[in-house]
């Protein structure tokens, strides 16, 4: 294994001040992006509260090939709530319960949305948050390590240095080993007709591309907010890391934030600390509405219910709820080119392959989630996109929500339609993406759903989970278009370039046929999350159920913040780590420059 030094230092409660200048809820992709770039200023102190603990250089977190094998210890134990439109289903809810949060855990795809993305949250009243906006963030957060020339000779990887960063803390790169079907993927989806860009990170992350991973070629290991926003800057005596910790509520004297209440994760015992400038919330969103409804900044009528003293009636608290559902799919190439994935399952090329990393960090072990992306929008999937912007377009919003839903929840929902739908019409954003590149199999993933859900909590008790509702299909039209993009992977497959490898779709079966019957397959099989929640805390318009303006500052209070990917008001077509650190970039920078 790598033997990059420990150097992460953590701080025990005897050693907490009674007080900082900003407390930081959450040690995870955002808080520790925050924590970093405020202890730059030597004279300002933070403290991150984090309930998990740090891992322990275990493969799971480091070794590319080893993603997905993180031990329970390090989630939460999270599940949604029947999913009605899902056939009832219950999904286990994926966020990670350790320093460094979702980037620690998740598949270390490190791609961006398209310019329209975030032309979105601009356009709903958000100044400041567009594309060109937040192009210096994404730049600033990364350093981006071109392909080496090999890989760009074989597989025609191209890239575009002036929309990279070159000194961010997290490094974004290509492994040196790629599955050769993955020239198949791209190639396909030229032949089906779709765009090519030059770089997605360019802001034109529509049609099919290369992407790199959050990895750092040096010594082939995940590149994570812990390495990157903690350990490199751990020896700063202005930064206090409290893991093992939860807060359990924001302490307010009026509306007023001064500080929180904590308790050891799992436990009884409550104490406070008090934040001078600001409490940053960064608890993901899960947690972030959770802690919000604890502390009397939520829904009136839900706080009323359990007898939260109100200090912000804020409707928008846990609504907006979104990820991106996907259906499953699954085929063979009946002439598999080799190395191709199902080498896995070979105890001696592993084998090899394992040595091959350990000894000259190449190989298999170095391929996380796959370097090719197709993010297309709907008219290069089907000519029904008319009808299907129409069918969206004519529906009562308030038949969106359960009755008695707050006025702003549903016009927030009205200018979310009607800003997605003019992007979808005019091809701005993608509406489906294929995620895979080496199988005939891939996860055909519901980009800009219409559903909405919510987390809200049903106990005073903090410990306890949020109630989570992925609103999953609620909206029709959100399995019309997932069929759709069905439809086209079986079109996909029938590309000359994948046909030279024989492909052959599994599932669905051929003899599911009718529009009807690939409906009742996508309520049955197919699942609301490739963890992605976000929205719960939006930055909106207040009048459209928005939580934080763009400055990111809680409606109704004052020095208490939100920059996690609860923001997100639209969830982009994109895996969304990249972006959540470019928006705590940019948090940081509002919160530095309004405390200077
Ligand atoms: C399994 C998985 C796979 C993914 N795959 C990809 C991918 O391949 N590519 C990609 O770009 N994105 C991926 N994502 C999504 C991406 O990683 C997340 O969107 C992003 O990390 C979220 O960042 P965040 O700061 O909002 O929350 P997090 O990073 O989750 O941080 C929240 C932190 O707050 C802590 N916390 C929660 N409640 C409390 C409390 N009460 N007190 C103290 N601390 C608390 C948590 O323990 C956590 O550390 C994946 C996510 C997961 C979970």
């Amino acid at each position: 294994l790598p033997s990059t030094p420990l150097r992460a230092r953590i701080v025990s409660e005897q050693d907490i001040t009674r007080s900082y200048d900003y407390v930081v809820v959450g040690g995870g992709t955002a808080g520790l992006t925050v924590a970093d770039r405020l202890t730059e200023n030597p004279r300002k102190t933070v403290l991150v509260i984090e309930s998990g603990q740090l891992d322990e250089r275990e493969d799971a977190f480091l070794v590319p090939h080893s993603i997905g094998t993180a031990p329970p210890k390090y989630f939460y134990n999270l599940t949604s709530i029947p999913q009605s439109a899902g056939e009832n289903r219950t999904f286990f809810v994926q966020a990670g319960c350790v320093v460094g949060g979702g980037s620690a855990v998740n598949g270390m795809f490190f791609d961006r949305g398209s310019a329209g993305d975030y032309n979105l949250w601009r356009d709903l009243g958000n100044p400041g948050w567009g594309w060109d906006d937040l192009l210096p963030y994404f730049k600033k957060s990364e350093t981006f390590h071109p392909p080496d020339s090999a890989t760009v000779e074989d597989f025609g990887v191209t890239y575009n240095m002036s929309v990279r960063g070159t000194s961010g803390p997290i490094h974004a790169s290509y492994p040196p080993f790629l599955y050769p079907a993955v020239k198949n993927f791209q190639a396909a989806f030229k032949e089906f007709g779709t765009h090519v860009p030059y770089d997605g990170a360019s802001g034109d992350a529509l049609g099919a591309f290369w992407t790199p991973n959050s990895l750092d070629p040096t010594d082939m290991i995940r590149s994570y907010a812990r390495i990157a926003h903690y350990d490199r800057i751990a020896s700063r005596p202005n930064l206090h890391l409290l893991t093992g910790h939860s807060v359990t509520k924001v302490l307010f004297h009026g509306v007023t934030a001064t500080g929180v209440e904590f308790t050891p994760f799992g436990g009884s015992r409550r104490m406070t600390v008090d934040a001078k400038s600001e409490v940053i919330l960064a608890a993901g969103a899960p947690h972030t509405p959770q802690i919000l409804q604890l502390s009397g900044v939520g829904p009136e009528n839900l706080l009323n219910k359990l007898h939260i003293p109100i200090v912000a009636n804020l409707p928008g608290v846990g609504q907006n709820f979104q990820d991106h559902p996907a259906s499953f799919t699954d085929g063979i190439f009946v002439n598999d080119l080799n190395p191709s994935p199902s080498n896995n399952t070979n105890a001696t090329w592993i084998e090899e392959q394992r040595i091959l990393y350990e000894t000259e960090k190449k190989g298999v072990f170095t391929v996380s989630a796959s370097n090719s992306a197709a993010f297309i929008p709907l008219h290069q999937l089907t000519n029904r996109t008319n009808e299907l912007v129409s069918a969206y377009a004519s529906q009562d919003p308030a038949l969106q929500f359960p009755a008695g839903t707050d006025a702003t929840i549903i016009a927030g929902w009205r200018a979310q339609r009607d800003a997605v739908l003019s992007a979808i019409r005019s091809g701005v954003v993608a509406s489906t993406e294929y995620a895979g590149g080496s199988a005939a199999g891939m996860l055909v993933v519901l980009e800009k759903p219409l559903s909405r859900g919510s987390i809200n909590v049903n106990t005073t008790n903090p410990l306890a989970s949020p109630v989570i509702d992925y609103g999953f299909l609620k909206n029709n039209v959100d399995v019309d278009i997932m069929v759709e993009g069905i439809k086209a992977w079986r079109k996909l497959l029938s590309m000359p370039s994948f046909q030279e490898l024989g492909a052959q779709p599994t599932f669905p079966p051929n003899s599911i046929t009718t529009d009807e019957d690939l409906r009742e397959l996508v309520v049955q099989t197919s699942f609301p999350s490739i963890s992605h929640p976000s929205g719960t805390a939006s930055m909106l318009p207040r009048n459209l159920g928005g939580v934080v303006g763009p400055n990111l500052i809680v409606y109704g209070v004052s020095k208490l913040s939100v920059v996690d990917a609860s923001i997100i008001p639209i969830i982009p077509g994109t895996h969304l780590s990249s972006t959540v650190y470019a928006i705590a970039e940019k948090a940081a920078d509002l919160i530095k420059a309004r405390n200077a």
